[in-house]
């Protein structure tokens, strides 16, 4: 959470002229809610399952840049499915940055039952090897702007084409 995939692929897409979808939109269009309402009629239980269900739709689309939600690496089937299927990004940031950029922000269910930073900090541990694990480039975030990140992308992505 607050690594940038959303804000980043999105560009990224544009700069590509790529399709874009994120798959915590695509999931609060198909509930008509967003996704604090998800978490808190169906708990993380019912939210991952309906995120396991558009991983497993999306990443069968051509030429799409999706990005995930920051949980969707839990899964070992999810994983699966974006190694074997996509070019997996892995945007990394350090919990402290991850902090700066989600404080104050709504829609972030998991960062709402106790202190921010701490919860950052345990999901960094648990979810930094599983991202490490399907990524086929890790990208340092904590220097560049958005901005800067796309073209970093653009850069590698040509490079290994
Ligand atoms: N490289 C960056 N430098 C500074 N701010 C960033 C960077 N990447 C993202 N942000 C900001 O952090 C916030 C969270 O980004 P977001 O794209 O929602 O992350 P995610 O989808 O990974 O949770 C947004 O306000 C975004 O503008
Ligand atoms: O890390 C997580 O478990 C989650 C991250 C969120 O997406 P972002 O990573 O885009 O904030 C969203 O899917 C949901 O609140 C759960
Ligand atoms: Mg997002």
């Amino acid at each position: 959470m607050g690594a940038g995939k959303s804000t980043v692929g999105k560009l990224l897409a544009k700069k590509l002229d790529r399709r874009f979808l994120d798959a915590d939109h695509v999931i609060e269009e198909r509930c008509g809610v967003k996704i604090p309402i998800i978490f808190e009629m169906e708990g993380e239980a019912g939210f991952r399952k309906r995120e396991a269900q558009v991983i497993n739709e999306l990443t069968n689309e051509q030429d799409l840049i999706l990005a995930t939600g920051g949980g969707a690496v839990l899964f070992p089937e999810n994983r699966r499915l974006l190694s074997e299927r996509g070019t997996v990004i892995y945007l990394h940031a350090n919990p402290t940055e991850l902090w700066h950029r989600t404080k104050g922000s709504e829609g972030r269910p998991l960062l709402k039952n106790g202190d921010p930073k701490k919860i950052l900090e345990n999901l960094y541990t648990i979810r930094d090897p599983l991202y490490r694990e399907i990524a086929d480039y890790v990208i340092e975030t904590g220097k560049p702007s958005v901005n800067q990140l796309v073209h970093i992308l653009i850069t590698q992505l040509e490079l290994s084409a």
